[in-house]
């Protein structure tokens, strides 16, 4: 017993809620040890470090994550019946020291909610893994639980559409009409994209689910795409295409609304990848453009929490979905 996304037991059986994020830098110098941390392990090149860090320090240093967990989260305490902690893959509050202090409160048996909708080793599997890792860290620590993806939930949905209308309502009304909704997420190597999910390329087709019922809530006759933003890794290794500023190049609609469907809040990659570059390349070619807001703290997506707390127990994911790349070798 004791794994991550344990089988069995009764609804209600939770004695916490345990919000599990990224985490983000919060003062210039985080930045480089949060960046090591992230790509520990991981084929990223040193000039593309070097590059996000310059991302973060535009910002002086802080990523906008962490604040938006502490909002989550007080949005959601009033709303379920559990205590909630916070736990970050990559910067504290580090999930090993938040379940140490779960011990320490007597919790016996957390459900997580990640602030991640879909599935894929980044999105989901490292987390399991990550947790898995802080658990085995600490004496009497909880069974924690995985609530299961929500990126097709109504509530999910209904937060997008909502926030993608009032991004349309943002630009020029003669371009209303004829602007085309450009959905963006996150690349990830086309080997990471390949294996995601339980029978493969889960990822892009949650994503691509999402984006339907999104346009479907809007009212269902207007153009859209799926494309990718904030490619990582070496150039030899193929990453999900096109990116979002080679597509706007191309786009050939009067306008666009970036919506930001494979995040759940407007972090780093949305506030420098689509509010920057893409913003910046959009000017330069004429193209005006809105982005629309993620669903953040929106009373329908902070409700979607309470419903996946009040359902029966998750089944673990099978073993071998979304399996982890190849680590990279060591540099000597
Ligand atoms: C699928 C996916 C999500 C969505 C799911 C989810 O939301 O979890 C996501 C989220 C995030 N990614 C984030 C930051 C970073 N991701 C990096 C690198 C990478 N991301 C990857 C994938 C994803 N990442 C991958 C395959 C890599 C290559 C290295 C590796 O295989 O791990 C790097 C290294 C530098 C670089 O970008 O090259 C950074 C700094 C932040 C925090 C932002 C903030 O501070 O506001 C968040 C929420
Ligand atoms: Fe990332």
């Amino acid at each position: 017993m004791g794994t991550v996304g344990t089988v069995g037991s009764a609804v209600g059986s939770y004695d916490a809620l345990l919000v599990v994020s990224f985490g983000g830098p919060e003062k210039p110098d985080d930045v480089m040890p949060f960046l090591e941390n992230v790509v520990r392990g991981r084929d990223v090149p040193r000039e593309r470090l070097l590059e996000v860090e310059a991302h973060y320090q535009r910002f002086g240093g802080v990523s906008p994550i962490n604040q938006q967990c502490r909002d989550l989260i007080a949005a959601v305490e009033p709303t379920v019946d559990l205590p909630v902690y916070w736990g970050n893959r990559n910067w504290h509050p580090y999930l090993e020291d938040t379940l140490r202090r779960m011990a320490a409160d007597g919790v016996k048996r957390a459900a997580a909610f990640v602030t991640s909708a879909y599935s894929s080793y980044s999105a989901c599997r490292q987390y399991l893994d990550d947790i898995a890792l802080a658990r085995a860290a600490v004496e009497g620590a909880p069974e924690v639980v995985k609530l299961p993806h929500y990126y097709d939930r109504p509530g999910f949905v209904a937060a997008m559409v909502d926030h993608t209308r009032e991004a349309l309502e943002r630009l020029p009304a003669e371009h209303r009409d004829g602007a085309r909704l450009v959905f963006t997420a996150h690349s990830v190597p086309i080997s990471m994209a390949a294996t995601s999910g339980p029978d493969g390329g889960a990822y892009e087709a949650q994503l691509r689910r999402a984006a339907e019922l999104v346009v479907a809530g809007l009212g269902g006759d207007r153009g859209w795409d799926l494309v990718w933003q904030s490619r990582s890794g070496p150039p030899h290794v193929p990453w999900l295409e096109p990116d979002v500023c080679d597509h706007l190049r191309g786009l050939g609609a009067p306008a666009v609304v970036l919506v930001p469907i494979g995040f759940v809040s407007d972090h780093m990659e949305v506030v420098y990848d689509l509010d920057v570059e893409a913003a910046d390349l959009a000017r330069e070619i004429g193209l005006p453009l809105a982005r629309a807001a993620t669903v953040g703290t929106h009373p329908s997506f902070v409700a979607v929490v309470g419903e996946l707390l009040a359902e029966p127990e998750p089944p673990a994911c099978p073993p071998g979905c979304c399996p982890a790349p190849p680590r990279r070798r060591a540099h000597g």
